[in-house]
């Protein structure tokens, strides 16, 4: 019988649904919080199902020699090692949507807290102090609120937000104009967000594009008297540039339920007035709780009994039967989306992918999840296989699928295309006989690459010189190139290289790579 490990505060109705489908369970709440506990015992279970206080570090992986399955009864896997659980085997799942009105609900709870400084007047009020001038708040009618983030958590704060008859604009390059207009909002760009709204409410995942979106010069394009909630992730707003902003009165008040650092004993926040701290409370309803602890133990059982998968996020679901042929292509989908979604800044409008001789028979509906998944999870909070389709038609994204088993230049092909509102880029791949995918055309021009770790992506225009100068470039910096591809349309035409670099390139090289004559993009890469 498989053997589940619950290490958060999980809700218990999940035990007996464990149970009820033949699952042993160790129902050890705490245990989460003390990683060499868990590290000592993780070996004898097949199932580990956790909230956010439980770290999945690759320490704690490398104890788990029979662990097939880690279920998130919740949304953000930020606290899952998922390079090292994917590389190990293990698939991780979470309910991408059992929590959320529950934490739009937090969100606008905090919203109308910091309006009305209501933490600051209970306490008073309860130490006998009635400081009814003390108190003046504001009013939320008219307002105009700004949603950084606009999925699933962010719109529902908007709908909510509306009927509060707030005006809602929100920054989202993901979200499109058609969405957008569906859901009552002004889609506008980060600055503009930044000097109109009296509110601002983050709901973005936590990201290398994410991280500080409010940083110290964003925080200074706001509007005086500005009102800033987070309860998505911590380290999305600088906290130490918040505090300041707020000490100085440019920022009228900030409530928050996300850290950058959690538990937060001490944060750089905490005792200013007009700051309202909760302490990860978004997702904590009993509604919320129930839905995401069923539904987790009903997924994890599903696999660990049937071998059914649902709602991994990192793997798609097929069966035990197709999966061998099946999985080095789902590597090579996963990578040709990654590599276009790092590349693509603006609203995606569609997104074509072609399958050509043998991969045209094979189950393709996975294929082009994974493509998807691969393409948008630079922007979404732990998109997984399953919901990557669903996700992209709810934000206006046109998928079509073409297959053709008749022959090419090579025995499978996948060619990916995407089509945003000023651009369409294509990138096509195979998989060798070695079973290790690569890309062999961008944008028409073909090209011979391993998709690796750490790469640099340069389109540039074929003039002598430019290569002496990029190498020497990376040369004087310290970084190693581990290989080098080259391609162009015509001599004297576009030409782009991929690079494969040994660790990091610093965002200081890669603005001189930009400002080589020749360079028309460049871009770091990471698969
Ligand atoms: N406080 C709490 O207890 C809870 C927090 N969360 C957190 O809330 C966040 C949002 O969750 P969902 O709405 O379910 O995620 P989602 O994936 O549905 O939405 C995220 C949105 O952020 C947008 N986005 C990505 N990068 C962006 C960027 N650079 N600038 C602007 N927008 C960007 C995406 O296009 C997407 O529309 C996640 O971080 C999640 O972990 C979720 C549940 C409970
Ligand atoms: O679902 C999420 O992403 C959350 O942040 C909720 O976290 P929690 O389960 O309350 O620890």
């Amino acid at each position: 019988m498989p053997r589940v490990l619950i290490s958060d505060k999980i809700s218990p109705a999940s035990v007996q649904i464990f149970k009820d489908r033949g699952v042993e369970v160790d129902y050890q709440p705490d245990l989460g919080k003390d990683r060499d506990a868990l590290a000592a015992i993780i070996g004898n279970y097949d199932g580990l199902a956790i909230r956010s206080a439980t770290k999945v570090t690759s320490k704690v992986l490398a104890q788990a020699g029979q662990l097939k399955v880690i279920g998130r009864a919740g949304i953000g896997v930020d606290n899952v090692d998922i390079p090292t659980a994917t590389a190990r085997g293990v698939i991780v799942m979470n309910t991408p949507f059992g929590n959320s009105i529950t934490t739009a609900e937090h969100a606008i709870a905090l919203l109308l807290a910091i309006a009305r400084e209501i933490p600051a007047a209970d306490q008073s009020t309860q130490a006998g102090k009635w400081e009814k001038t003390r108190f003046l708040g504001v009013e939320i009618t008219g307002k105009t609120l700004g949603i950084i983030g606009c999925g699933n958590i962010g719109s529902i704060v908007s709908d909510r937000a509306i009927g509060l008859k707030m005006k809602v604009i929100a920054f989202d390059p993901f979200l499109s104009f058609e969405r957008a207009e569906d859901l009552g909002v002004e889609k506008v760009e980060l600055e503009e967000l930044l000097s109109r709204a009296d509110f601002i409410s983050l709901h973005t995942p936590l990201t290398d594009r994410t991280k500080n979106i409010l940083s110290v010069d964003n925080l200074a394009l706001t509007k005086k008297g500005v009102r800033v909630i987070n309860c998505a992730r911590g380290g999305l707003v600088d906290e130490a540039a918040l505090r300041k902003a707020l000490d100085s009165g440019h920022v009228a008040g900030a409530a928050f339920d996300v850290f950058s650092t959690e538990p937060a004993t001490e944060n750089p926040l905490f005792g200013h007035p007009h700051v309202i701290c909760t302490p990860h409370l978004g997702a904590s309803t009993m509604e919320a709780q129930e839905n995401v602890a069923l539904q987790i133990a009903e997924q994890m059982s599903d696999y660990l009994v049937r071998g059914a998968i649902t709602n991994a996020v990192n793997f798609p679901s097929i069966s035990a039967e197709e999966a061998p042929k099946l999985r080095p292509f789902i590597l090579l989908a996963e990578k040709l989306g990654s590599f276009a979604g790092q590349l693509t800044d603006t609203g995606i409008s569609s997104v074509r992918i072609t399958y050509q001789g043998e991969v045209a028979a094979m189950n393709t509906k996975a294929l082009t999840s994974a493509a998807i998944a691969g393409l948008l999870r630079p922007m979404l909070a732990d998109i997984n296989v399953v919901s990557a389709p669903v996700v992209a038609k709810e934000r206006g994204i046109v998928i079509e699928e073409t297959t053709s088993e008749a022959d090419s230049d090579y025995d499978a092909l996948m060619t990916l295309t995407v089509v945003t509102e000023n651009m369409e880029r294509s990138i096509s791949g195979t998989v060798f006989a070695d079973g290790k995918p690569r890309i062999i055309d961008i944008k028409g021009i073909k090209i011979d690459a391993e998709f690796a770790p750490s790469m640099i992506y340069v389109a540039n225009e074929d003039k002598p010189g430019f290569v002496g100068r990029f190498a020497s470039l990376l040369g004087e910096a310290g970084v190693n190139i581990a290989t080098f591809a080259l391609g162009r349309y015509s001599p004297g035409g576009d030409a782009i290289a991929l690079v494969q670099i040994d660790g990091d390139v610093p965002d200081s090289v890669m603005e001189q790579v930009r400002a080589l004559p020749q360079v028309r993009q460049a871009r770091p890469l990471v698969f």
